[in-house]
């Protein structure tokens, strides 16, 4: 019985699983959090990831290693291999500027200056995706014009699981002993797919995006294939490809066309298997590659899990009294709205927007209302997301709910009803860690394993008037604070 390790290093914490490989048992778990901000030294990943493996009980007798990670955070190395400045995270929005600067420039030939909506549908056919201040590309924009000795240092640039696997695979910066070799970096086509530098289509990078944004092409990861290892770590154990979260979390549940999966953490993503490209250039969805060699569909939002976070601390209860107190509130929590872009919002794309309350009465102005219109509120927001997604043309059957929020009843409700599609919501786990581990069962045993996830429960209450209602009322409620809407 082979074991395999997963990681999942999100935003807020790492957390390691270790499988057995063919049957996909779960042996050993471990986690440690991660620091807050949106601007991290890498190396407080690595200290939480070999705190979560030794938590997990080590991986001596591990034969194959997976990470999956936050998606588009900016690493620069230089060439001695040290880390030029601490990382800026996907939800890092100083770089939005950039982004709209960069999508003008792109349609430069329509005007002398540049033509957003032309520019825009160049991002959207040439890389997927419309860059906003979450894509890579845009944070090395902003390192060029705010820090330019650092991006003049830069010599090579990756991606949070990409350096982990680098670490994991015994480099490091020369100053600590490590050989720095920057050539053994590696990365897989579906966190390739969310720099701005790369094309899910062709596989290739786009040295002209680097060369406008960073200024010169510095060394960038190899893009492995689907079960291509990327080297192996000092004690032995294969590296395999990795993905980035919202890719691993396809495979951890095993979802194929006609799913919908939705994480509730502290990203709001909602994203499909499909097996065409998609080219969006309104900017609400992203067209990333999955980590089998398909395509990854995704709406991504700023404000999820957190919003849940600071409600619960303002009323004074914990996470699951939260969800008590929403469940106790009738559907619409009696015409209390909240638009929950309380860190400025990704889809639609308002880096500078705020959260807002709206409809507040003497009698509807209570905890149990204020907690429902919460979930509401970060549930309609990904309603958006999913109406972006079908508008492309994509299939959506059910919904597979998963991230840290999904343990909230209150949430699964929401979402069945708001939806009006079934949820199927697996048990408790870390479906991010399980899909690396699925990876890496995958490159020792030189195919993906078929394996059960137990415990799945199924919402259908087939959505209602009220729910519909809720969701007309959110989107009046944006409207009126966002008179130009989805941007
Ligand atoms: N019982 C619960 N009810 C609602 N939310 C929960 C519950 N338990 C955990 N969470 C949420 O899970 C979030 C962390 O989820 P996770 O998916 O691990 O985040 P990330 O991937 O962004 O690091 C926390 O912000 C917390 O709000
Ligand atoms: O930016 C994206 C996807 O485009 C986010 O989904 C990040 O990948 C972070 O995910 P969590 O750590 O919040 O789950």
């Amino acid at each position: 019985m082979p074991l395999v390790a997963g990681v999942d290093s999100s935003t807020q914490s790492c957390k390691v699983v270790v499988r057995d490989a063919e049957t996909g048992a779960l042996v050993r778990f471990g986690s440690a959090p991660h620091p807050a901000g949106t601007e991290v030294h890498p190396d407080a990943w690595w200290e939480a990831l070999t705190a979560a493996i030794t938590a997990a009980g080590g991986i001596e007798d591990v034969a194959a290693i997976s990470v999956g990670g936050q998606q588009h955070g900016m690493v620069c190395l230089d060439a001695d291999g040290e880390v030029v400045r601490p990382a800026l995270l996907w939800n890092d929005t100083r770089s939005a500027a950039a982004a709209a600067a960069l999508i003008k420039e792109a349609g430069a030939g329509e005007t002398a200056a540049g033509d957003s909506a032309a520019g825009a549908r160049w991002w959207a056919e040439t890389t997927g995706t419309v860059p906003v201040a979450s894509i890579t590309a845009t944070k090395l924009r902003w390192l060029a014009e705010n820090e330019p000795e650092k991006a003049a240092r830069t010599a090579a640039v990756c991606l949070p699981h990409d350096w982990l696997m680098w670490r994991l695979g015994g480099y490091g910066p020369r100053s600590e002993g490590f050989d720095p070799g920057l050539s053994a970096l590696a990365t897989d086509r579906s966190d390739a797919s969310g720099t701005g530098y790369f094309s899910p289509i062709t596989g290739e990078y786009l040295p002209e995006v680097l060369e406008r944004t960073l200024g010169h092409v510095p060394v960038l990861p190899r893009v492995l294939g689907p079960l291509e290892a990327a080297g192996k770590t000092p004690g032995g154990a294969i590296i395999a490809p990795g993905a980035g979260d919202n890719a691993g979390a396809g495979l951890g549940v095993g979802a194929s066309v006609g799913d919908v999966v939705v994480s509730i953490g502290t990203s709001g993503t909602v994203f499909a298997v499909a097996d065409r490209p998609t080219s969006d250039a309104t900017g609400l969805v992203a067209g990333f590659a999955d980590a089998t060699g398909h395509y990854l569909p995704l709406a991504c939002t700023l404000n999820a899990s957190r919003v849940l976070d600071a409600t619960a601390v303002l009323l004074g209860v914990t996470l699951p009294e939260l969800t008590a107190l929403a469940l106790s509130a009738p559907i619409g929590a009696d015409g209390l709205t909240l638009v929950p872009y309380f860190e400025g919002e990704r889809t639609p794309n308002l880096p500078d927007a705020t959260g807002s309350l709206h409809g507040i009465t003497l009698r509807n102005y209570t905890p149990a209302n204020l907690a429902r219109a919460a979930v509401e509120g970060i549930v309609c927001s990904l309603a958006d997301g999913l109406a972006a997604l079908t508008s492309l043309g994509v299939a959506a059957e059910r919904v597979i709910l998963v991230g840290g929020a999904a343990r909230s009843e209150a949430i699964q409700q929401a979402i069945a009803g708001i939806f009006g599609l079934p949820v199927l919501v697996p048990e408790p786990g870390e479906y991010v860690a399980d899909g690396a581990a699925r990876q890496a069962a995958g490159v020792l045993l030189g195919a993906f394993p078929q394996w059960e996830n137990s415990g799945t429960t199924t919402i259908d209450d087939g959505g209602s008037a009220a729910h519909e209602a809720v969701l007309v009322r959110y989107r009046a409620a944006t409207a009126t604070v966002y008179p130009k809407g989805l941007q």
